[in-house]
């Protein structure tokens, strides 16, 4: 009886899917497998080479092509009766609103970004259709359920920020490879190729407080001084020169081993000329082939590493010159990971900290968890068993399942029951927020894209204060109110055809996401630049980052990201949150406090596995 009626639910159900990526692939084989007939698919990618080792429907013949028409095909080649519909596009696009959410009785979600989960969380409460959410990362994945009303949203929990560092351990104190990384990519690359105007802390302070960037351009190649001449300075300032500065400041060192400063000299007695890099066949340009360098797993020498951060500096002025100035680090640069490589590489010799290879640092750099397919299999099977409950509703026993690396209880599934919607919620519960704004100096610009955009997650937003509507986003906007939307932006908040004022209520509403929320307006004068550094503090709703801002210095080099790792070192915090509680029943057990919201990510806490020993703990490096 039990299984006539979960065959019904499956048969009759019309499911929205978006990501057609690791976890997507695998669901949409599961679903169909499982009985699903009607499944439509989103997805705004095409195939890339990286994704054929895991994302099993895609073959190389189909590079270049829609992930979501691609998956589709490959299924319907053994599920030929089912209906798939395939969208090549953006969940964000108009034409995805709450009216075509309507018509599904479940969202499954296996996307890579937090901005898009946000908005299809928006679209599910605004539709009043069943969300389930997941993610992985390596081992690690987690699967939530999201019922309007019933349990938390997507949204309710505020988001960690990625790991940052305090600024003195970069800049000055480094004892792990990471921060060598992070100083490489965050400080020195920036310097060199990135926007001048930005802050940079590059250079140490000697123990008078003197910075060692005594010349303004210590950075700039003179007109006389030829690139070899050039990359040999730089070179000897930052891995000789700054170092024998820091070395001034004795309190430093007092208790921690002091780093060796290296010069060229010391490295490369003679400096061959050496013949420029060659082109990729992608087009990439590499300084290995010049060095003699080609296995990425191999660890080089500080010699190699020597060689390589010379020809790397060279190759960007010769062959990369347009590009500098504007250039950050990207993962997917050969050059840029071959650069922050052998910077990283010098830095921590300095340090005596152990080397990398360029795979270790780039994997590091690039905050690159692997994908593990096996991981991606649960979750997609996962998912579906939560849909299935999902479309009986019978007894309401959804579970947010996480996926853990080691054996918590002698368990790798961990399943926790649902949370409650959160009361102070501005996305489900609409709760107005406050703004501490300065009215008499921040323009609406400012606002829109620091609060409306970036903190609220509003795509098409509109702004109405009182009955007076001051913004809109939209493709068919009459020109003179476009012309006239446009003049605002560039307006002070107190200067607006209704102006805002200490006190005053903004209604911001996004119109695709059906999302209305108020904000209330706190005139505040002045804002401390390093703490908040958006010069204005939205509460009442109060988000991680702006807890981390508050304690952190706004030049903090941070460990910035690409939406992948984002999200997924947002499903590891998840993780952690729901497991600390599932922990607390284990610590009344076993006496002793599992220790899973452990800072340092070099240790790994793991329960013995051994009956005998269950109360003890080994702690992994
Ligand atoms: N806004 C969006 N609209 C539609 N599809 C999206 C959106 N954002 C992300 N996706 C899709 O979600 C999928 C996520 O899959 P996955 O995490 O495996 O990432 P990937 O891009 O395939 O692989 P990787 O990033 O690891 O190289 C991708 O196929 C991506 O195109
Ligand atoms: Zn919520």
């Amino acid at each position: 009886m039990d299984s006539d009626i979960r065959r019904m639910a499956i048969k009759d159900a019309k499911v929205l899917m978006v990501g057609a990526g690791g976890i997507g692939c695998e669901l949409l084989k599961t679903l169909a497998l499982s009985g699903f007939q009607d499944i439509h698919i989103i997805d705004m990618d095409t195939i890339e080479v990286s994704n054929l080792n895991r994302q099993f429907l895609f073959r190389k013949s189909h590079m270049g092509l829609s992930k979501a028409k691609v998956a589709r095909d490959a299924v319907l080649k053994f599920r030929p009766h089912i209906n798939i519909t395939s969208y090549h596009a953006n969940v964000k696009d108009a034409e995805f609103n709450v009216e075509f959410f309507k018509q599904f009785n479940v969202v499954l979600n296996g996307l890579d970004n937090l901005d898009a989960r946000r908005h299809v969380n928006r679209l599910c409460l605004a539709s009043n259709v069943p969300l389930v959410e997941s993610g992985t990362t390596g081992f690690l994945g987690q699967v939530t359920v999201h019922i309007k009303g019933k349990t938390e949203c997507y949204e309710c929990q505020t988001k960690p920020t990625p790991k940052t560092y305090p600024v003195c351990t970069i800049t000055s104190t480094p004892s792990k490879f990471v921060h060598c990384i992070v100083w490489a990519k965050e400080l020195l690359f920036a310097k060199l190729f990135g926007d001048k105007n930005q802050a940079n802390d590059l250079n140490v302070h000697s123990k008078d407080g003197d910075s060692t960037n005594h010349k303004e351009d210590v950075f700039e190649r003179s007109s006389e001084e030829n690139f070899d001449e050039y990359c040999c300075r730089i070179y000897d300032h930052v891995f000789g020169y700054n170092i024998e500065v820091a070395l001034t400041n004795e309190e430093t060192w007092r208790r921690r081993k002091k780093p060796t400063p290296i010069f060229i000299r010391d490295v490369l007695p003679k400096i061959k000329t050496k013949k420029n890099g060659i082109l990729f066949e992608n087009g990439s340009v590499s300084a290995l082939p010049s060095v003699g360098l080609k296995n990425p797993q191999e660890i080089w020498s500080i010699a190699e590493n020597t060689n390589v951060f010379l020809e790397a500096l060279k190759l960007f002025f010769e062959q990369r010159k347009k590009e500098i100035g504007n250039l950050t680090f990207d993962k997917d640069d050969q050059l840029a990971v071959e650069f922050v490589t052998a910077a990283a590489n010098i830095r921590a010799s300095s340090f005596g900290i152990p080397l990398h290879s360029l795979f270790e640092a780039k994997g590091i750099a690039g905050n690159i968890v692997h994908a593990v397919a096996t991981t991606n299999a649960i979750i997609a099977g996962l998912i579906v068993i939560e849909a299935i409950k999902v479309l009986q509703d019978v007894n309401n026993n959804y579970r947010m399942t996480y996926c853990v690396e080691h054996p918590i209880r002698k368990m790798l599934l961990m399943p926790v029951e649902p949370f409650e919607p959160n009361k102070s919620c501005y996305v489900c519960s609409e709760t107005p927020l406050l703004l501490e704004i300065n009215t008499r100096s921040t323009k609406l610009k400012d606002f829109v894209e620091k609060i409306v955009k970036n903190k609220l997650g509003m795509t098409s937003p509109l702004i109405m204060i009182g009955s007076t509507l001051i913004y809109e986003v939209g493709d068919d906007l009459e020109e003179d109110i476009a012309a006239n939307y446009t003049r605002n932006l560039e307006k002070v908040l107190f200067e607006l055809p209704a102006p805002v004022t200490h006190g005053t209520i903004l209604n911001v509403e996004d119109l695709l996401q059906e999302l209305s929320c108020n904000i209330n307006i706190k005139h505040r004068e002045e804002f401390d630049e390093e703490k908040e550094p958006d010069g204005m503090v939205l509460s009442g709703w109060t988000s991680q980052v702006d807890k981390d801002r508050t304690t952190s210095s706004s030049t903090e080099p941070q460990i910035k990201d690409n939406n992948v790792i984002i999200s997924k070192s947002e499903e590891v915090f998840r993780n952690k949150r729901k497991l600390s509680e599932i922990s607390k029943s284990d610590e009344a057990a076993t006496g002793k406090e599992i220790d899973l919201n452990d800072d340092d990510d070099d240790d790994l806490v793991l329960l013995d596995e051994d009956p005998g020993h269950s109360n003890k703990m080994r702690k992994l490096r």
